[in-house]
């Protein structure tokens, strides 16, 4: 059996599958291939293989094995999707790491272009959507892949987009390249131009009420991307309108939250000085990933230098519930909600934290997390909120034991196709009930005389 068997077909392994016996769950049918158990964290982990050669038995693939864990049973619905999923995130996290490098360090501006919206969109945002969605198609046959994605080419396509385009095939062929770090094969030949833009264009789903698609954000948060600060990549599948796997990277989001506290220049300052060492949890960004009712979520470190064992540790909401003590986050752009209206919430709700304004879906991974508590936004009159900014992100807290809701209590409803219709005011995430009810009810108190 090749590889190319395992990462593109539904099947998984025969039985017959080299399981190291040291785990200590034996009965976990985990759909990698070797079970191990990590001699660092003490956590269950499994190999995956090298996939970089040709054609491996089983045996061979053994030797060159690396490690990252998914703890998920071989027989639990969407076990491949999600391996597959959280592949390909962290995929796009290494290379977003590179252009933000590149843009923001080296000054290479000239990959950032607006879109008809004035919003920026950079090779990052291309290049992660036609990567993901030729992984997914790789994994699981072109036919059977539907996305519902951010970017499209129209702009890329332009005569005077040729230089663009042409860091986009090459960051794309660069990071399948190295892909075989995680298990996924890379193309026989580097990707032409045209079969890039295909994978781009083949996102044109627009998702609805029925069947399975997936919905991807390569890079969340663009603006701070752009700016050297905090962005996310954001990876859901639906299916019959329902989110049912999430998953998030956050390339600039480490272990330690106090980090979050430092922004741009400064934070990428310190990290510099403070690089961390390759199995060090401190320094470098995580991927987050739940599936619908486990009521379990999963935080994993980003792969840093040469670093090529990454296990997973489970992830909580916080316990808080007095206002007093809980800290709520809001995006960094006004424009995007009113921080006058939160400013007032906060108030008569008892928060007296600073809010903490963070770029992105990493609002979400904060709040899984246990980093804050609360996550409110409330865009002007008229914005409607795309499905593709809050899919990965609510079942993600609502797996680590969260509470996601519009401002009426409803939870939010990805079965209307590209946008969240219906969304009653705004959003609201909480780690607890309590803590929810009591924003609520101050947005009613207070919604009337707000110019929202
Ligand atoms: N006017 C307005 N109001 C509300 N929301 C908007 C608005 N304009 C854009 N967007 C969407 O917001 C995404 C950025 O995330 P946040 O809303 O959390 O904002 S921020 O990054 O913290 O400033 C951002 O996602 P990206 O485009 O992927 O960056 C947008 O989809
Ligand atoms: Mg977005």
């Amino acid at each position: 059996m090749t590889l190319l068997r395992l990462i593109s077909g539904n099947k998984f392994p025969p039985p017959s599958f080299p399981i190291n016996h040291t785990t200590p769950n034996n009965s976990l049918k985990s759909h990698f291939r070797f079970l191990n158990y990590c001699p660092k964290s003490r956590t269950p982990i499994c190999c995956i293989s090298n996939c970089d050669q040709k054609t491996q038995s089983f045996d061979e693939m053994d030797k060159d094995s690396k490690w990252v864990s998914i703890e998920s049973d071989v027989d639990e619905e969407y076990a491949r999707e999600l391996e597959v999923a959280v592949k390909a995130v962290h995929v796009a996290c290494l290379l977003c790491q590179k252009v933000q490098e590149r843009l923001v360090f080296d000054g290479d501006g000239e990959n950032v272009q607006s879109k008809d919206d004035n919003s920026p969109v950079t090779i990052a945002d291309w290049s992660v959507q036609a990567t993901v969605s030729w992984i997914l198609s790789q994994a699981f046959g072109t036919e059977n892949v539907s996305i519902v994605a951010e970017e499209d080419i129209e702009s890329l396509s332009k005569t005077d987009a040729t230089s663009i385009l042409s860091s986009v095939v090459k960051t794309v062929n660069d990071s399948l390249s190295s892909a075989s770090r995680f298990g996924i094969k890379p193309p026989v030949t580097n990707l032409e131009t045209t079969q890039v833009l295909e994978a781009i264009s083949r996102c044109n789903s627009n998702g609805g009420p029925t069947g399975r698609f997936w919905v991807l954000d390569p890079v969340d948060g663009t603006l701070g991307f752009v700016r050297g600060d905090q962005y996310a990549i954001a990876l859901a599948l639906v299916e019959n309108g329902e989110v049912v796997l999430g998953v998030l990277g956050c390339p600039n989001y480490p272990m330690n939250k106090e980090w979050l506290n430092y922004q741009n220049g400064y934070r990428r300052i310190l990290s510099r000085l403070a690089k961390p060492d390759s199995a060090s949890w401190d320094g470098n960004g995580c991927v987050l990933y739940a599936k619908r009712g486990s009521k379990k979520a999963w935080m994993q470190p980003l792969l840093s230098g040469d670093n090529s064992v990454i296990s997973a540790r489970p992830i909580k909401v916080s316990a808080i519930d007095n206002p007093v003590l809980a800290t709520f986050c809001e995006p960094v752009e006004k424009a995007n909600s009113s921080h006058l209206f939160t400013q007032g919430l906060a108030h008569s709700v008892g928060l007296r934290n600073q809010p903490l304004r963070v770029y992105s879906m990493v609002k979400y991974a904060a709040i899984a997390r246990g980093d804050a508590e609360i996550f409110m936004k409330f865009a002007r009159a008229g914005y409607k909120e795309k499905i593709w900014d809050h899919a990965a992100g609510v079942v993600i807290i609502e797996e680590a034991g969260g509470i996601v809701t519009d401002a009426g209590g409803r939870r939010l409803d990805f079965s209307k196709g590209v946008y969240l219709q219906g969304l009653d005011r705004g959003i609201i995430a909480c780690a607890g009930a309590s803590l929810h009810e009591k924003i609520m009810s101050a947005v009613d108190a207070s919604w009337n005389s707000s110019s929202l």
